[in-house]
């Protein structure tokens, strides 16, 4: 098995292109990091890799193209957790993490503990708090026990410290598959990602390990001075107008 990845896929809006020719790998044992300004493509690229969209090209892992799978089969294999918008509906915890097409019982106990939930699977997950109800969206994903786990900015309105616990969640769920998240914050990217896609208005601008990301790379997209320094072991990126 070679569990990896592969894709290259375009995608457009009827006659809007939104992606072209993203192509990239990625490897189980790897976090990878989507970044890239707003409107580059990034959520689009994440829909087109779990089949909610239909692009052109192919999304293969282990030699089988999974834009070509019945939903319930491709759900097998890559799972997605959209960006956090609260639920309308009354479900207790554990009823929502049960959610998952592939979740059983079992599966649904071990990812509930491992994001700490477990105690309170009885509660309400209107109960919850945004950083809360995150680490639900990702035990729902863990419950279904995909290879492939695509986040749509998991951090996003979580506060530094129930972000910090998300990316090192991330990290360890990363070591047994392939995570592949889009991150707005770069200073997460930068210390948590094996790698970094970086895309800009629907390409693949620039590629590569954190510690290859020049500031110039970051100027040339976001149109921002950005300056990179070594806090404690880890790059930081500092950012002006
Ligand atoms: N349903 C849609 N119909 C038409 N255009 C869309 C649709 N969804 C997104 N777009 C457009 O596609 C482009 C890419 O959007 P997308 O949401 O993928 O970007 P993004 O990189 O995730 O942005 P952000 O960081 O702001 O969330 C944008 O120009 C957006 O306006």
């Amino acid at each position: 098995m070679s569990e990896r990845l592969e894709v290259k896929v375009s995608f457009a809006y009827g006659e809007k292109e939104v992606l072209r020719e993203v192509e990239f790998t990625a490897e189980r044992g790897e976090l990878l990091a989507i970044i890239g300004p707003n409107g580059a493509g990034k959520s689009t690229l994440l829909k087109c890799l779990v089949g909610i969209l239909r692009p052109r090209g192919h999304v293969t892992f282990d030699g089988t193209n999974l834009l070509e799978l019945k939903p319930k089969d491709r759900a097998k294999l890559i799972t997605y957790v959209p960006q956090s918008s609260f639920p309308e509906f009354a479900f207790t915890i554990e009823e929502f993490a049960e959610l998952g097409t592939y979740a059983t019982r079992g599966s649904v106990e071990g990812a509930l503990k491992r994001v700490g939930l477990w105690e309170r699977r009885k509660e309400q997950i209107t109960a919850l708090s945004g950083g809360e109800y995150q680490l639900a969206l990702i035990a729902r994903a863990l419950a279904q026990g995909s290879e492939v786990v695509l986040l749509d900015e998991p951090t996003s309105h979580l506060d530094i410290n129930h972000a910090l616990e998300i990316m090192e969640l991330l990290k360890e769920m990363s070591r047994e598959r392939i995570v592949i998240a889009v991150l707005h914050d770069l200073n997460l990217a930068l210390r948590y990602a094996d790698r970094l896609m970086l895309l800009h208005e629907g390409r693949k601008h620039w590629e590569g390990k954190p510690g290859e990301l020049k500031p110039e790379t970051i100027e040339e997209v976001y149109g921002v001075k950005a300056k990179i320094t070594e806090v404690d072991g880890h790059r930081v990126l500092l950012a002006r107008v």
